[in-house]
């Protein structure tokens, strides 16, 4: 389970995340932030001043230089204002975009480069798909937290402005307009709760809904989906979170009308309240027409920033609560030690396995028990075993995709989690059983980002037999590999896309050669060329091979044959078979009667 899976983020650090991030991408972002600030603070005085002085005019002085003066400073500073304003909006917005971008890259790498045991837990997945619509949420990502935090904080100075105006009525009228506010914010705050309850629940079945749209746009899936009529599964899961949705949805849309409803009726009070105290005073001689649309209008203002920051805060806090998913995500911590020592000087690698035990993480069973064996540099040793014996599990130890439960694996002597990981993983190729082939080109998949070699890749191109396949492709090794982006491109057949993780494999030209089923969609003619040019495509590395096909094992050094976890068996194929009542010779006598017996079927 991933210790950061729980842990809290708050308000503060979320937003320090986000405006740290922001500022260490654009130095200028602060400047920008304080300039929209300060004009935002300003806009509303030009309106609540000069008309005051319009009107008293209008009604005594009358005189027109005044008006035209007035008038000019109403039209001019709104129109600088503004001005200033955009402009600097402009400047954010850019930034702000250019920073989701980079927000974006935070979540695709930390998807790339977290512990590998994290992708194999499903909370964590749930975490990620949380933090990429975290980004989405509201106004989309670094928009939404700037422009809430231009409106907060230039609402205060705002504010600070009206409190002077204020200044010359009673106090109470102001702490009148702050119960109202504060009435609001408090079931502003009862709102944002429930909605981000809602967003939590709906957060597991959007991975669903994307899962299975995700299956659709996938070609691999076509043919099950019609041979095993898998539509009628498909459609009752999407069903199923169809309807949850829609349930939630109506939950959700109802409370947020009862909520609105109640806001549009403390608002209009508030109203009532204002306009009628103004008046009494007009009444009362107390101020002049102007002055009582200078309040009027100061106390909207008064109402609106004391809402906006209050209401903005709430926002902000809400967004920050979802943009936490994010934080929690970028943050999930690696619990797999990342080593800081240098590869053995020694280049002959003896790999040892002491003592190591292995459950998955979250799981109580030992999928590997107490085993001991050592691989010395040059050898080729084969595994072998049942389905679920743990041959592939134990390939992910020895690669460092997961760390033993107990005991140690070594490096010469040097146990392996102090050695640098990325320098570690230099020593393997790997072909995995569900080895991945991307939307790339051909060569782009076999050379990855392992340097542009041409001669190499003609050289395990061959190695791998796909000679003959690229020489039927028009565009030859730059053909794309599936159609999703080019319409030229090639669905590859299950034996071509293996043998092509097979050339990517011997491209990295890695000491440590490891094939999990390397050659199980390939034709037998395939197969046996492979296994012919073993030891030349192996050439003098070690190789650890993984196969259920146990004639081939006999081109390898020595055979591990796990059972239920356990090594159980360990020798040469000739050292097994004289074991009759051993694993071994079951497997492969097993095996080996299949082909007894269909060739006496044949002959009869
Ligand atoms: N991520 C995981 N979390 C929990 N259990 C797992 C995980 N991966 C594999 N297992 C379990 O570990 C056991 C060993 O799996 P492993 O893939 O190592 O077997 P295998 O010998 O390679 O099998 P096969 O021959 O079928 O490929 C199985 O019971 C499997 O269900």
């Amino acid at each position: 389970m991933a210790k950061a899976n729980r842990n809290h983020v708050g308000t503060l650090r979320t937003l320090g995340y986000f405006y740290r991030f922001t500022w260490r991408h654009n130095k200028r972002y602060p400047l920008y932030l304080v300039l929209s600030i300060l004009l935002k603070a300003v806009v509303p005085f030009p309106n609540i001043m000069f008309p005051k002085y319009i009107i008293d005019e209008l009604i005594g002085g009358k005189s027109i230089e005044k008006l035209v003066l007035y008038t000019a400073l109403l039209i001019g500073s709104n129109l600088v204002i503004s001005s200033l304003l955009s402009v600097c909006n402009h400047l954010l917005q850019f930034i702000n975009m250019r920073t989701n971008k980079l927000l974006d890259f935070v979540i695709i790498n930390k998807a790339m480069a977290m512990d590998y045991e994290h992708i194999e837990n499903a909370s964590v997945l749930n975490m990620s798909e949380k933090a990429t619509s975290s980004m989405k949420w509201g106004t989309w990502g670094m928009y939404g937290v700037t422009s809430k935090t231009v409106e907060i904080l230039a609402g205060i100075i705002t504010l600070a402005g009206l409190g002077y105006v204020f200044s010359t009525v009673e106090w109470w009228i102001v702490a009148l307009v702050l119960l109202f506010v504060a009435s609001n914010m408090y079931f502003g705050a009862k709102l944002s709760e429930a909605n981000h309850r809602f967003w939590g629940k709906m957060s597991g079945y959007n991975r669903m809904f994307d899962y299975f749209r995700g299956i659709l746009k996938d070609f691999k899936f076509g043919k099950d989906i019609r041979l095993y009529d898998a539509s009628g599964l498909i459609l009752s899961r999407q069903q199923e979170s169809i309807q949850f949705n829609r349930k939630i949805s109506g939950e959700w849309s109802s409370l947020n009308v009862k909520y609105n409803m109640l806001f549009n009726f403390l608002n209009v009070l508030q109203q009532m309240v204002l306009y009628g105290y103004f008046a009494a005073k007009v009444f009362a001689n107390a101020i002049t027409i102007g002055s009582f649309t200078m309040y009027i209008a100061a106390a909207s203002a008064l109402k609106d920033s004391i809402e906006n920051v209050f209401g903005e805060t709430l926002r902000l806090r809400e967004q920050a609560k979802y943009l936490a998913e994010f934080v929690r995500f970028a943050e999930l911590e690696d619990v797999k030690p990342r080593g800081q020592e240098a590869l053995p000087a020694e280049r002959d690698f003896v790999i040892e396995f002491r003592k190591v035990s292995f459950k998955y993480p979250g799981s109580s069973e030992m999928i590997l028990k107490d085993f001991s064996i050592t691989i010395p540099f040059g050898q080729k040793l084969s595994v072998v075993g049942m389905n679920g014996a743990g041959k592939t599990t134990f390939i992910k130890l020895l690669t460092r995709l997961y760390d033993p439960t107990e005991g140690q694996i070594l490096l010469n002597g040097v146990d392996i989690r102090t050695i640098e990981l990325a320098e570690y993983e230099k020593l393997f190729s790997v072909v995995f059983q569900d080895f991945a082939i991307f939307a790339f080109s051909m060569k782009e998949n076999i050379q990855m980002t392992m340097g542009d070699q041409a001669e190499k890749l003609q050289e395990v191109i061959d190695k791998a037999g796909l000679t003959s396949v690229v020489e039927t492709l028009d565009k030859g090794v730059d053909t794309a590999v599936y159609k999703y982006f080019d319409e030229d491109g090639v669905e590859f057949s299950g034996g071509e896309t293996q043998k092509i993780a097979l050339a990517r494999s011997l491209y990295k030209d890695a000491p440590v050669v490891v094939l999990d089923e390397p050659t199980a969609a390939l034709d037998p003619i395939a197969e046996y060329e492979i296994y012919n040019r073993f030891n030349e495509i192996i050439s003098g590395k070690t190789a650890v091979y993984i196969s259920h096909r146990l004639s081939s094992c006999r081109f390898c050094d020595v055979i591990a044959v796990f059972h239920q976890g356990r090594l159980i068996q360990y020798g040469s194929h000739d050292e097994l078979m004289l074991e009759p009542e051993g694993k071994y010779a079951e497997m492969f006598n097993a095996q080996a009667q299949y082909y007894v017996d269909e060739g006496t079927a044949q002959a009869g």
